[in-house]
């Protein structure tokens, strides 16, 4: 802890006058939580690329394999993003972290993801999404100023709605899995610290985010990975035989509707504590408007891999899955913006490359982000 602290301390220095970053030229100041992660990366990134001061937070835990969140850390460096090597539910770290610096904005992307995981490992889900969160509005609402906060929600808060497409004013009351219960949770604990302390918070609900530098346990990096190893692949249906479908959205998508959501962020109007007026509370969709079923999903896959896949189909799991999910984002691109434009055909392209140049034998470490900035 006291060598990533005097890292940190270094970072502090060169970046900042007097510990306190340069804010007079309207540069945002960011505390990324989950830096080290799929969505967090590349974040991070983009708002460095355009000159804002950013400074990552990630526990790094083993979810899934530790090297890759490593080596997303590592090309974070380079471009001068220091990911500090601590929990959001360590409130002394949080403290001294917004005592060095004047954040901003807080994006907020740290938690426990992945649907199914959570019906076997509940406690996981309440450690990093619900106590974790509070930790992290403790800090923020005792800080001055009080950052805004964006933080990532998820689409399976629409749970078993069967209304298609998915509107924010949708009920969000039937979450299947433990994992949406926590994410509606937070929408939850949102609104109450924006209603007592102004603090200025928006929601944001992926749908079902993929690309480059992704994540392991999602459907189409597990699947990418067995069909290059010849292994089977299982997809999942519904008890009538139906196909699951997915809105599911490119990365480049999600970081524009992240940093659109940190430049409209009004400021919190609370100070150490004490609520002036009312500040900001928002809920978006960042989705991508067209549900593909998994099935072909796979099809891209074997396309751009050359190479077919061995296909289990199975009923699926009693873990929290729900059938459908499609995006309304007509919110999000009145009041952000955004504007999707990565199609999945193309989408699954820019992943398989990087996979393909990741996974190259002996490579995987030194693969940089730096070959992929279509942003
Ligand atoms: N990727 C998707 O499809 C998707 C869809 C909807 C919502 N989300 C949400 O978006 C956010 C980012 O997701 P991602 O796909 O990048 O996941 P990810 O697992 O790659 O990133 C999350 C990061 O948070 C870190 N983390 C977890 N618990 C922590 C804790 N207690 N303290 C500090 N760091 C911690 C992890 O080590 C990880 O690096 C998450 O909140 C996730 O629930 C993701
Ligand atoms: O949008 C969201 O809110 C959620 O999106 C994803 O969850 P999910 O849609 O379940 O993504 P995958 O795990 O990649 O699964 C995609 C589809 O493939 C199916 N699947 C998954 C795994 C498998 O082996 N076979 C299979 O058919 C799933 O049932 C699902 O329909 C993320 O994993 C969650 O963190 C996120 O919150």
């Amino acid at each position: 802890m006291k060598k990533v602290l005097s890292s940190f301390l270094a970072w502090d220095a060169s970046s900042c006058t007097n510990n306190e970053c340069d804010t007079q030229r309207g540069e945002m100041v960011v505390l990324v939580t989950g830096a080290a992660g799929f969505v967090g990366s590349h974040v991070s990134l983009a708002l460095r690329e355009r000159g804002d001061g950013v400074v990552g937070l990630d526990n790094f835990n083993s979810y899934y394999p530790v090297a890759l969140k490593r080596a997303r850390a590592k090309n974070l460096l380079k471009d001068g993003v220091f990911v500090v090597d601590g929990d959001i539910n360590d409130s002394a770290l949080l403290e001294r972290l917004f005592a060095l610096v004047k954040f901003t904005h807080v994006l907020h992307l740290a938690a426990q993801a992945g649907v199914r995981y959570a019906a076997h490992n509940p406690l996981a889900y309440v450690h990093s999404n619900v106590n974790g969160f509070v930790t992290l509005l403790e800090q923020s609402k005792n800080s001055n100023p009080q950052p805004a906060i964006v933080f990532a929600s998820s689409s399976s808060v629409y749970g078993l709605n069967d209304k298609v497409p998915f509107s924010e004013g949708d009920t969000t009351d039937r979450p299947a899995s433990l994992y949406a219960a926590t994410k509606k949770a937070d929408e939850a604990l949102a609104h109450t610290y924006n209603h007592i302390y102004g603090l200025s918070i928006t929601a944001l609900r992926f749908f079902t985010v993929y690309g480059p530098w992704g994540r392991p346990d999602m459907a189409y990096f597990s699947f990418t990975r067995n069909i290059v190893e010849g292994h089977a692949i299982r997809i999942f249906q519904g008890p009538h035989g139906e196909e699951l479908a997915r809105d599911f959205t490119f990365i480049d998508d999600v970081v524009k509707g992240c940093v659109a959501s940190l430049d409209t962020a009004t400021p919190s109007t609370g100070s150490g504590g004490r609520k002036n007026t009312a500040a900001q509370h928002r809920v978006f969709n960042l989705g991508n408007t067209h549900p593909v079923k998994v099935g072909t999903l796979v099809s891209i896959l074997e396309k751009h891999l050359n190479k077919k896949a061995i296909r289990h189909i199975q009923p699926m799991p009693n873990t929290g899955d729900v059938m459908y999910t499609h995006a309304n984002v007509t919110k999000a691109r009145l009041e952000l913006g955004y504007t999707p434009t990565t199609n999945l055909e193309l989408g699954l392209k820019h992943f398989v490359k990087w996979y393909q140049n990741y996974y190259k034998s002996g490579s995987a470490h030194e693969a940089s982000m730096s070959g992929y900035k279509p942003y």
